[in-house]
């Protein structure tokens, strides 16, 4: 057995992980840098290759050398250990068999030279997590994947790797590579990574994974979102993927429309199914009418867990755990972004949990690039945005991020009036209405979508070139997500945040984040500005109904 393995063995994953080729070729190098890079662009990972890959060889060779001298040390005391065996007098049968036991057989020797040679050491797992910016705590965390097709070494089946291949992912980001190895070695997971890096496919490979097929015996997976749009998106995304697996019979249920069911559904609607995404307050009420049972619930996941464990949803959350009765109840949680008290508040639900960070702790992601624009006044606003339009820096398609339902119907008329093709989406709009202007932003429809916070987390519209925060948002957390809207799936992105004189006391977090994120167009002053520290909240001044006055 090689050193590494014993290392794994000891750390009790005893996992044959088969090394990536990249970390195949060892050639004498020099010692390699312990610093993190700067930026997180994980998706350009090709394009780094060459750099990891001499990095990787770097420690690659070290760790062989150490591993010839721990080899050597450990012959030292194999020797010692014969020379004191010897002394034993044991029958001669006895003898024979048990030198026999203890010589591998050829083949057994082969097996053991090539998984010497496969083995990842402790030094390779913690250069992939660095080169990944993965930072993970807990206990006996397994390795990452860097490769899907080494999802088969956890047990996923063949036709689960390759529908993540016919979703057209060829190579996992961070966080997959490190929360699906936790949840399939049945880990509870607190996964903190960047918007739009991939966190839906990370628990949504390892759920299918686990529940290894359809069973029609009630629901075994529930995925909580807070709003509606995003449990359709997440509902979307995980179909997707069972319906490619060509494994017939995964039912993924959406519970999201409030005259979906009538009472003499209920039966057939607990067997039927086995993933269940929704909303709290619709799952609370099911539940409560009795309409759904969630005993047999054996995984549990909160996407934007921050969000669901704040004051607004904490209650609903409490209900819907109250009512996950399986005592084999695994919960995760993922975000963008996650305080140190809801933290707290979560592991209170969780069983030694591994956490999984990824990249900088709640800072936008570096894939957008953030500007902070001057407007002088409110009506400066518009006058903005007509600027931009002139001078060709407003390239659909477009989100805009206002405060108010009052604010954005104001200007979604200014727009309207400018022949925009623009369209407006809130709260107080009906279902089908939201629907149906989802829909059409995704087709490319509507080029430029006003909104309020309804949209800030977790939608994922492919290729949005532009965020604007109109107003100032609520808090950084607020910040974090809107401007992730765009910058996703590797792509870049750009996110202008207007400010007016009154903004100008609170933008000093805001600004200071956007340093941390990579930005660095950011003025001096703002930066050098003291003022009282605003809790994460309080950030944006209330504004008049009027957006243009
Ligand atoms: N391995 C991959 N390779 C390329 N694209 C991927 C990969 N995994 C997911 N994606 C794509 O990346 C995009 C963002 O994924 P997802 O919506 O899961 O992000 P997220 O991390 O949940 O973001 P947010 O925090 O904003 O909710 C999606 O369009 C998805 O299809």
């Amino acid at each position: 057995m090689s050193e590494a393995q014993r290392i794994f063995k000891s750390l009790g994953l005893g996992t044959r992980m088969r090394k990536p080729d990249f970390l195949k070729n060892k050639k004498p190098v020099a010692e390699t840098s312990a610093n993190t890079p700067a930026q997180l662009d994980f998706f350009k990972i090709e394009d780094n290759k060459a750099e990891r890959k001499r990095k990787v060889q770097q420690s690659s060779d070290e760790s062989k050398k150490k591993k010839l001298k721990k080899e050597e040390e450990t012959k030292e005391t194999k020797e010692n250990d014969e020379e004191e065996e010897k002394k034993v007098i044991l029958p001669i049968a006895l003898i024979h068999l048990t030198n026999t036991q203890n010589e591998p057989s050829e083949e057994e020797e082969n097996e053991e030279e090539e998984e010497d040679e496969n083995a990842l050491s402790t030094d390779d797992i913690n250069l992939i997590r660095q080169e990944n910016l993965i930072n993970v705590s807990g206990e006996d965390v397994p390795p990452p994947i860097t490769e899907f097709s080494q999802l088969s070494e956890y047990n996923v089946k063949q036709t689960l790797i390759n529908a993540v291949g016919k979703c057209g992912y060829t190579q996992p980001t961070p966080i997959q590579m490190q929360a699906t190895t936790a949840m399939l070695k049945g880990r509870e997971v607190i996964g903190i990574a960047p918007t739009g890096s991939g966190k839906t496919m990370a628990f949504g490979i390892s759920l299918l994974s686990n529940l290894r097929q359809p069973k029609k015996n009630g629901f075994r997976a529930v995925i909580i979102s807070p709003t509606r749009e995003l449990a359709t998106q997440i509902h979307r995304e995980i179909n997707g993927l069972a319906e490619k697996t060509n494994q017939k019979g995964w039912k993924v249920c959406l519970l999201a429309k409030a005259a979906q069911f009538v009472p003499e559904m209920a039966r057939s609607f607990n067997t039927k199914y086995d993933i269940l995404v929704t909303t709290p307050l619709r799952l609370v009420h099911m539940v409560s009418t009795g309409d759904l049972q969630l005993s047999s619930v054996e995984w549990i996941i909160f996407d934007e867990a921050d969000q669901l464990f704040d004051a607004s949803f904490v209650k609903q959350v409490d209900d819907i755990l109250g009512a996950c009765t399986s005592g084999s109840l695994k919960v995760c949680l993922f975000s963008a972004t996650l305080s140190n008290e809801v933290e707290h508040i979560a592991r209170t639900v969780q069983k030694n949990p591994v956490k999984i960070n990824i990249g900088a702790v709640n800072t936008a992601t570096s894939q957008v690039d953030q500007s902070l624009l001057f407007v002088g006044r409110e009506e400066g606003k518009i006058l903005a945005i007509r600027n931009m339009i002139q001078e060709g820096q407003f390239k659909p398609p477009v989100l805009i991020f206002l405060q108010s339902k009052a604010r954005a119907l104001e200007l979604f008329h200014e727009l309207i009036y400018d022949g925009i093709n623009v369209d407006i989406i809130s709260a107080e709009r009906t279902q089908q209405q939201r629907d149906t202007t989802v829909a059409k932003f995704r087709s490319g429809d509507i080029w430029v979508l006003i909104t309020t916070e309804l949209m800030a987390r977790g939608m994922d519209f492919k290729g949005v070139e532009l965020v604007i925060n109109f107003d100032l948002p609520q808090s950084i957390t607020s910040y974090i997500h809107r401007v992730g809207r765009t910058g996703r799936a590797g792509r870049r992105g750009k996110a202008v945040t207007f400010y007016t004189e009154t903004d100008i006391a609170v933008l000093k977090p805001i600004a200071e984040m956007m340093r941390q994120s990579g930005c660095k167009d950011i003025p001096s002053w703002l930066l050098e500005k003291s003022g009282k520290k605003k809790k994460d909240t309080e950030i944006a001044p209330k504004r008049k109904e009027d957006c243009l006055e």
